[in-house]
């Protein structure tokens, strides 16, 4: 037979296990319809309420329709391409592999469920370790139709003469098909070092290093689908969050798990992670530094610790017919005491009215010249007087974290709080920025509200209300992946944390995180090459704390870049070929003849070339394009764009390109990018990285090469 016949062919008898499967699939949705209705019919009716009332029924209702829904929800999930997979044993037998396990109505296996012991050897078996795999085949599908299959010989002295082989690699061409808005999983193509890290065992730390492109963030999240396949009942409970570098970010990835039938993982940017508040917007590096350091935590400290504005300077209360007189030094004095003994503003205020008392009852004692003062009948008496209350609300307000950090906006109070720890430049710089409104707040200062908020503590309960408006809009679900378990408004604890871009997180940032896995494993993806955080000792340390005690950390390096195509990684590689170490940079494997284009650009006519490059690269891929340039940019170039409807084209800013890729794009101005952050280079690599199958850089000088 001609190797098309032998193909079609072998798509025919594919497509016949493809149509069992989706029957099966269909039957198992009107039995589990059934479950449902049945759950929910022994809830109904009189004449069973003798029966209902015991809680045993009650139970068992919920149960049933607690599994149908979760089996109708899993059944329903949007499976492009359920089956994928196949395995020719040395035994003869066949195994499919696919999105989940389905039985037939004899139990036996129609398709595996890629996470089973049962479907390792689909991503762990190679020539010179078969596993008695003769023959691995990807089966491409379009909804419920073969498109394609491509083979993998593992043993060639066991293939029957009756076995077919066709394909040239299924993993080249998944590589070199366009990209669209969304990430895309990986299930049928996971190589055998990704399919290492992501059956890692689950408690610990697991470390996930490697370059650009080497699918770190494919690999954590086919991790975190596994992880709760495997060990639901440890981790599905407290759920698993997974967080991104930004709300782009989280976008891109959002598809990944719910394609795998996952919707119990909480996805979150980092100006997203704390509920109630959300960082909109990068702040410039040099002040992003500053609000990511760890001595931000001591002038937050000493911030909230400072006189309140607007609180009254001075107190008068009458008692036994004599003006007890309070200075504002006197109050302040008061309020010091009450601070040094430690503890949570929002929950000192009896200790704030006792020490008042106290001092109201030195007063007394001063003017009562000779004769003696009863203190404890005297802090009664005013301890239940309606004047002194009114006096403790205002003189010792609740506080909340988006009031405080904004009483940093005034510059003498931030000077005091950063005595010795901020100089005249910063604090006007970090003033001016807490000072302005326009933006909302920015991702660095999500982390200090959050640091904020648990060194406040939390309100007393009847004006938890009221510090939820001040925080923002009331808190959604924000980012899950579906619809996993409601959570109380502020849940923080998880049992699994995945980290991804884990290199540019600051030591703040490591703060805010780690509170909310406290007794989680981790699961923390980096690149230190990309890294825009200019101290990775403080980060490092900060993250350690943030991971506690846990003995067990492993860590993995993924070596083969899967998205650049080796000429375009060429050109990146040489741009920190100065400052990344040996062996830090991975190895494209995927040539495709095109070689990116530095074209030099006058500054006056930008505009016009960056049309011009951005229609090129559209009439010449089939997928997305990404015009990438300084953050400050941004605003501009999608000006110069607007007459571009092509919805395949963005324009993002360096910051914001961590994580995502486009099949072309268009890099502006290059030295922009090394100039607008602290670990310049870096950034511009990072921003290089991006592309699959095309670069133009647009450049008006040569100091980025
Ligand atoms: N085994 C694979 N099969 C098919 N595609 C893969 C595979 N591994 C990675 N990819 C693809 O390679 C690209 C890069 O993956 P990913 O974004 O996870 O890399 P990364 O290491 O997180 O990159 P970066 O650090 O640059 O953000 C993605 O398009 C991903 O789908």
């Amino acid at each position: 037979m001609s190797e098309p016949r032998v193909r079609r062919a072998e798509i025919a008898i594919e497509q016949t296990h493809v149509d069992r499967v989706y029957t099966r699939l269909a039957e198992l949705r009107t039995q589990a319809e059934a479950m449902r209705a049945k759950g929910y019919e022994l809830g109904h009716g009189a004449q069973r309420e003798a029966v209902f009332e015991q809680a045993s029924m009650l139970f068992e209702r919920d149960m049933m329709v607690y599994h149908a829904n979760q089996q109708l929800q899993t059944l329903d999930a949007e499976y492009e391409g359920l089956v994928f997979g196949r395995l020719d044993q040395t035994s003869g037998e066949a195994v499919y592999v696919g999105r989940l396990g389905i039985r037939d109505a004899e139990f036996d296996n129609l398709v595996t469920d890629w996470r089973a012991p049962a479907a390792a050897a689909f991503y762990q078996a190679t020539a010179e370790e078969p596993m008695d795999v003769v023959r691995r085949r990807v089966i491409r599908c379009s909804g419920q139709t073969v498109l394609d299959v491509d083979d993998d010989v593992l043993m060639a002295e066991a293939v029957p003469d009756d076995m077919r082989i066709v394909g040239e690699g299924a993993l080249m061409a998944a590589l070199g098909r366009a990209r669209g808005e969304k990430m895309r999983d990986i299930v049928a193509t996971i190589q055998r070092e990704q399919d290492e890290v992501i059956r890692a065992p689950w408690r610990g730390v697991t470390e996930i290093t490697g370059g650009p492109g080497t699918g770190k963030t494919a690999v954590a999240l086919h991790r975190a689908a596994y992880l709760l396949y495997r060990h639901r009942r440890q981790l599905g409970g407290a759920g698993v969050l997974v967080v991104g570098p930004s709300g782009v970010f989280t976008n891109y990835i959002s598809r990944v798990l719910p394609a795998m039938g996952e919707t119990n993982v909480e996805l979150r940017a980092l100006g997203e992670v704390l509920d109630g508040a959300e960082g909109t917007h990068q702040d410039p590096a040099r002040l992003a530094a500053i609000k990511g350091s760890l001595r931000m935590r001591k002038i937050l400290l000493r911030g909230l610790r400072d006189t309140p504005p607007d609180v009254p300077t001075e107190m008068r209360i009458v008692y036994k017919g004599q003006v007890l007189k309070l200075t504002a030094k006197e109050l302040e004095k008061v309020r010091r005491k009450v601070h040094v003994q430690g503890g949570p503003p929002n929950r000192s205020r009896v200790r704030a009215a006792e020490t008042l008392l106290e001092a109201l009852a030195d007063k007394a004692e001063e003017h009562a010249e000779d004769r003696p003062v009863d203190r404890a009948e005297l802090i009664t008496e005013l301890g239940e007087r309606i004047d002194f209350h009114r006096f403790l609300v205002v003189w010792w307000p609740v506080l909340s974290p988006a009031e405080v950090l904004r009483w940093l906006a005034d510059e003498p109070r931030l000077a005091r709080a950063g005595k010795g720890l901020l100089n005249r430049d910063e604090i006007s710089a970090l003033a001016a920025s807490f000072a302005d409104r326009s933006r909302g707040w920015s991702v660095a200062d999500v982390a200090l509200l959050d640091e904020l908020r648990v060194l406040i503590g939390p309100p007393p309960k009847r004006r938890r209300r009221v510090q939820q408006v001040e925080l923002d809009a009331a808190p959604t679900q924000r980012g899950s992946t579906g619809t996993g378990p409601q959570r109380p408004e502020h849940y923080d604890e998880y049992s699994h944390i995945v980290v991804d871009e884990a290199q540019d997180l600051s030591p703040m940032q490591w703060r805010m995180v780690g509170r909310r896995g406290k007794y989680a494993s981790w699961t923390v993806v980096g690149d230190p090459v990309q890294s825009s955080w200019p101290d990775p000792a403080e980060a490092a340390q900060a993250r350690d704390q943030a991971f506690g005690a846990r003995t067990a950390r492993r860590r993995y390096t993924l070596r083969t870049n899967y998205r650049n195509s080796a000429e375009i990684f060429d050109l990146a590689a040489r741009v920190v070929a100065g400052t990344a170490a040996e062996g830090e940079l991975p190895h494209a494997v995927r040539t495709t003849g095109l070689v990116p284009e530095v074209r030099t650009v006058e500054p006056a006519t930008l505009d016009g070339s960056v049309r011009a490059a951005a229609k090129e690269l559209l009439d010449a891929v089939e997928g997305t394009v990404g015009v990438i340039c300084a953050m400050d940019r941004v605003p501009e170039i999608e000006g110069w764009l607007a007459g571009h409807t092509d919805e395949r084209l963005k324009v993002v800013g360096s910051l914001d390109s961590k994580g995502l890729e486009y099949d072309a794009v268009v890099l502006v101005e290059p030295t922009e990018l090394i100039t607008e952050s602290t670990t310049g280079r870096r950034v511009l690599y990072v921003a290089l990285t991006r592309a699959t199958q095309q670069l133009t850089v647009l450049a008006s000088d040569s100091d980025w090469c």
